[in-house]
């Protein structure tokens, strides 16, 4: 095995490194004496190493990696993820190259990071090996405003990056007839011929490599990536009707906001998923308006993803079917800590790691700022919970009050989402999540000022009638997401005994069902 640093200007930590690999270097020299090579990107009059087994090279060139198998960069590469890549004794066929932050090495190969942050900090194009001969396949499942926001950029990135996927994206449309120029024709038809989603993303340009498809299954077929993205209320039904009809080593990302509730038991969107489907599924959330990412203003999001171990073996380059390397199967755990009843189907090695790097690159565009995160709890309840903190700003503002009382609505509601995650995810929430990234104080502050859950609820005060009937008049099919998720964890709540630690949950479950008035929201802070 041929192992090469790469890009070490600057880190603090590469004599830690050294060290490391001297300690474990007479493992490698008796597996096989080859040379052990350093190579640096920028930083000229590197000093070489007194060690006879280690080389140096300044300049990057492609012929200087041509004979490597893993190219680790720089940083605080933990010791354990080195000493267990220098054991592997079968040199991996694929090269394949890490990022320049410590990070994105780390990830897949399930080092626990200290913070509940693993951000890109450059773009993953250097992961992307070129020497896989499968492509990942994209499909996005759900074609709403959103929906289709996020099938529009994943395709523009597709097209970019014809090494690591395939081109076309297929979108699954829940198929309704639209009226265009006078004509009835089906959406996906419209779709498919225009490029626009007339009916959910009005005047925006989709592009080419982009498929409408009405059928979920055809949809779906061989995507080695599907993205979930329609109303939560929707996901059940969909999910009984793909299993089965995917690819056993098929990953998701859930870009819905909303929770699951089933017999009184709450479940994160992402891990009902996968749950249901026997594959894992990462979680995507963060301040978004659809129509304005459509319009490529820039903005930011959060998108949490815990490799699974058993994908983790292409980045070990160690050519068994799991990330141990010694044949064993190292079991998935859930956000509550639990190792997961599914046994995961790996991710072929003929296909790039799916990890955070392909997902960075994928959902990353000019205008679209990604930041991999681990917390998967932070990232789903963030997204989820704000909602009904949405609606209560809606009504305060509905109500006449301004500004600052939505900014103390705002601030309970956070304080409830915190104490929601850590009473019923104590294991694995990092509520620094909710405090640092787009997906919570983020998309607390932008759908409290200008997302649809607000908009409508206070236009539903202004108007005197119930929320749901501007839903039905107002919204041409969109969906507000806040009713039902309030609902849901409402009755979640009441059912364990405990919707009066969470008062304005309550209060705004109390307000949709008629019983309770918004003058009483700010009896909830009276000590
Ligand atoms: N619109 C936005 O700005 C953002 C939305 N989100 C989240 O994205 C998720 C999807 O929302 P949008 O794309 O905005 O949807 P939407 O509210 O714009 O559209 C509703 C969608 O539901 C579909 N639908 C209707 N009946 C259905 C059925 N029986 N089965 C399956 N699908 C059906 C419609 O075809 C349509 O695609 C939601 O969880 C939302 O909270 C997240 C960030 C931003
Ligand atoms: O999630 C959103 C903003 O981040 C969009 O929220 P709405 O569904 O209320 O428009």
């Amino acid at each position: 095995m041929i192992l090469r640093l790469v890009d070490y200007k600057k880190s603090a930590n590469i004599p830690c490194l050294l060290r490391t690999i001297f300690s474990v270097g007479p493992k490698l020299r008796d597996t096989d004496p080859r040379r052990l090579s350093l190579f640096h990107c920028s930083t000229p009059g590197l000093p070489h190493s007194p060690r006879r087994n280690i080389h140096s090279h300044s300049g990057p060139s492609r012929r200087a990696f041509s004979s490597h198998h893993l190219c680790v960069a720089r940083s605080s590469c933990p010791t354990p993820l080195l000493s267990d890549i220098l054991d592997h004794q079968r040199p991996a066929p694929p090269l394949r190259w890490y990022s320049t932050t410590a990070s994105s090495f780390a990830a897949p190969l399930n080092t626990e990071q200290p913070s509940h942050r693993r951000t890109h900090l450059q773009s993953a194009k250097m992961t992307a090996p070129g020497s896989f001969r499968r492509k990942h396949k994209v499909a996005v499942i759900g074609s709403g405003n959103w929906g289709t926001t996020v099938a529009k950029l994943v395709a523009e990135s597709t097209n970019e990056h014809p090494d690591i996927f395939e081109k076309d994206v297929q979108m699954w449309v829940y198929e309704e007839k639209v009226t265009v120029d006078g004509e009835t024709r089906n959406l996906t038809e419209v779709i498919n011929a225009k490029h626009q989603n007339t009916k959910y993303l009005e005047g925006i340009n989709l592009p080419t490599n982009l498929v409408a498809n009405p059928s979920l299954v055809d949809a779906a077929k061989d995507a080695t990536i599907l993205i979930f993205n329609l109303p939560h209320e929707f996901i059940g039904n969909i999910c009984r009707q793909l299993k089965g009809n995917i690819l056993p080593y098929a990953r998701g990302i859930s870009c819905i906001k909303g929770v699951t509730v089933t017999d009184d038991k709450i479940e994160l969107i992402c891990e009902f998923i996968g749950e249901q489907l026997d594959i894992y599924c990462g979680a995507l959330s963060g301040a978004n308006i659809a129509s304005e990412i459509a319009n490529e203003n820039w903005c930011e999001t959060t998108i949490a993803y815990n490799t699974p171990p058993c994908d983790r073996h292409v980045a070990n380059g160690n050519g068994h079917a799991n990330g141990s390397g010694n044949g064993t199967y190292e079991e998935h755990r859930d956000s509550r800590g639990k190792i997961i009843k599914t046994k995961l189907t790996p991710v072929p090695q003929n296909y790039p790691p799916l990890d955070h790097d392909v997902l960075h690159t994928l959902f990353s565009r000019p205008y679209f700022t990604v930041s991999m995160v681990s917390d998967v709890v932070g990232v789903s309840l963030g997204g989820a919970l704000k909602n009904i903190v949405a609606i209560a700003c809606g009504f305060v503002e509905g109500h006449g009050w301004n500004m600052t009382a939505k900014t103390a609505v705002m601030r309970r509601g956070m304080l409830e989402i915190i104490q929601f995650a850590r009473e019923f995810y104590p294991e694995t929430i990092e509520p620094a999540t909710l405090w640092e990234e787009s997906a919570g104080w983020g998309d607390m502050i932008v759908s409290c000022t200008a997302a649809r859950n607000w908009r409508y609820s206070k236009m539903a005060v202004e108007r005197g009638v119930s929320i749901q009937e501007i839903e039905r008049t107002e919204l041409n099919g969109q969906k507000l997401q806040g009713i039902s998720t309030s609902r849901e964890v409402s009755s979640f709540l009441r059912a364990r005994g405990v919707e009066d630690k969470y008062p304005l949950f309550k209060l705004v479950d109390g307000i949709l069902d008629g019983k309770v008035n918004v003058n009483d929201i700010p009896s909830l802070f009276r000590k």
